[in-house]
């Protein structure tokens, strides 16, 4: 039989084929976007800590991975039979291959938001919480859009699956593309010309959606947004840094009796310290004393076995041995602001945006007096004429600037820091230690974990000096001068 040429131009204006593709769009659009949703509910559901919940979505990620998709939709489309109440809605085809194609593809997207879950950096979620961001706020904020950029080229795919799946569901009659075309090529057997147009309209509906999906990637794609330099001034008075007076003897923050362990290995055990209000404490110590774990352990970041920290007098946390049972004291751990070593900015926000997140959440004013006191904070920091950018436009330096001005944001009580400049070029530690002197100097209660000696030295009221999970040294840096001097052992470590 000869290549009917006609025939197939003719198919390409046929009714019965645009009425077919736009089912199909209809059909994998809203299987896929069900699919993003209940996918990411289950990959949630994969992580959770309680064994039932994760076993319960492993068991289905299994099971509906191993199905064929023909065999889930014949299943589906007879379910009437023994549940006739399901008749009314299961005898559409169009239902029955929805909630066939959702049940299997939530199974193949749920993994794929489980690698984009496990891609978003620790450090974003650490971030969030010491800015007080509940997990909710967590997940909408920080943890979605990342992971959701990450995830897009894949679920882009999975959508490209699901047109091309969508033609099995046509063993249960419903009126696809392949099954028009079928109807036509039983009835003239001009077989060739009706599989090319069926071919055609295929491609059509992966070809649109496929530009469209890139589009939507590259505008989720911070890292390719043009760096955008700001020249407007910071509008009103530079924030004047709150003046705390250390005239309390009620320390700001003091960690009584501590213990942390990590599995068999104690890092600290018995460990106190105190901090008066307005005081700058540095701790210094070779690699491994735990310096971090303490610091860390003032936030709750590290969950201590036992102690107790206690924010001007209040006991905001205990350690998981102790009988203490504490309020939820979300408003008092606000007060504790921190500084990461490897900054944590959130990179798909701009500068302003990081600094701006915290207090919006927690309304804490409107957004134009919050826009324009996280200006002042920039400018404080030097920043400002970056407020446009995102953090892979900025230097190391220039990142940690705007993740201080982030912590100040929230006017702490006390600061944390935790070796802010350890993951900086030379030449970019000095303007970060800069700040953070002149913030020493405004009087804020600032725990710093550093191995910039003079630094520490130079701007500090007091120096811890940690070995092996003790405090070997606590005092002023002229008694800890005087110690070096006179050849105390603390001198093989602190070279001035
Ligand atoms: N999450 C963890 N799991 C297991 N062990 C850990 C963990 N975090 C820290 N440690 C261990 O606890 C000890 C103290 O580590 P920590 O990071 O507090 O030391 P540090 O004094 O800050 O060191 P550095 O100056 O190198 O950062 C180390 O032996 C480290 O291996």
């Amino acid at each position: 039989m000869e290549f009917d040429w006609t025939y197939l131009l003719r198919l390409f204006w046929s009714r019965d084929f645009w009425k077919a593709t736009l089912l199909v769009v209809e059909l994998s659009l809203a299987a896929w976007a069900l699919s993003v949703v209940l996918g990411f509910l289950v990959a949630l559901a994969r992580q959770s800590p309680y064994a039932p919940v994760s076993r319960l979505a492993s068991a289905y990620i299994w099971f509906f991975r191993s199905l064929p998709l023909l065999v889930l939709l014949i299943f589906v489309y007879n379910l009437p039979q023994a549940f006739p109440s399901t008749g009314a809605f299961l005898s559409l085809p169009f239902v029955s291959g929805l909630i066939a194609l959702v049940l299997s593809e939530t199974a193949y997207i749920a993994e794929i938001h489980r690698g984009a879950l496990m891609a978003v950096n620790r450090g974003q979620y650490e971030a969030g919480r010491v800015l007080g961001l509940g997990k909710l706020g967590i997940q909408r904020l920080i943890v979605i859009p990342q992971a959701l950029r990450i995830a897009l080229p894949a679920l882009g795919n999975e959508f490209v699956s699901i047109v091309k799946l969508t033609s099995l569901v046509s063993v249960i009659s419903l009126s696809e593309i392949l099954l028009v075309g079928q109807r036509y090529y039983t009835q003239n057997f001009k077989v060739m010309e009706t599989m090319l147009a069926v071919a055609f309209y295929y491609v059509l509906i992966v070809t649109v959606f496929d530009r469209l999906l890139k589009l939507l990637e590259k505008r989720l794609d911070f890292s390719k947004k043009e760096a955008e330099l700001s020249t407007a001034p910071a509008d009103g008075q530079a924030v004047a840094a709150t003046q705390f007076t250390a005239s309390s003897q009620q320390p700001a923050i003091s960690l009584e009796r501590g213990e942390k362990r990590f599995g068999e290995s104690t890092v600290f055990s018995d460990l106190s310290l105190a901090v008066k209000q307005g005081e700058v404490v540095s701790i210094i110590g070779p690699s491994g004393s735990g310096k971090t774990t303490l610091i860390r352990s003032l936030n709750g970041l590290e969950a201590l076995n036992r102690g107790v920290v206690h924010l001007h007098g209040v006991a905001i946390l205990a350690g998981s041995e102790e009988s203490l049972k504490l309020p939820k004291l979300k408003h008092e751990m606000l007060e504790i602001g921190m500084v990461f070593q490897s900054f944590n900015l959130f990179p798909h926000k701009t500068v302003l945006d990081n600094v701006m997140m915290a207090p919006l959440y927690h309304k804490r004013g409107g957004r134009p007096e919050t826009e324009a006191k996280a200006r002042l904070l920039l400018d404080q920091v030097g920043m400002l004429m970056h407020e446009n950018k995102y953090p892979h436009q900025l230097s190391g330096g220039q990142q940690q600037r705007v993740a201080i001005a982030r912590a100040l944001a929230m006017e702490p009580l006390v600061l944390l820091f935790d070796e802010p400049t350890s993951a900086l070029d030379p030449e970019t530690v000095g303007e970060v230690l800069r700040i953070i002197a002149d913030l020493a100097k405004s009087g804020r209660t600032m725990v710093i974990v550093t191995h910039e000696m003079k630094f520490a030295l130079d701007v500090s009221d007091r120096v811890v000096f940690m070995e092996k999970g003790r405090i070997a040294f606590n005092g002023s840096p002229d008694e800890l001068r005087r110690q070096v001097a006179r050849g105390d052992r603390l001198a093989d470590f602190v070279r001035l």
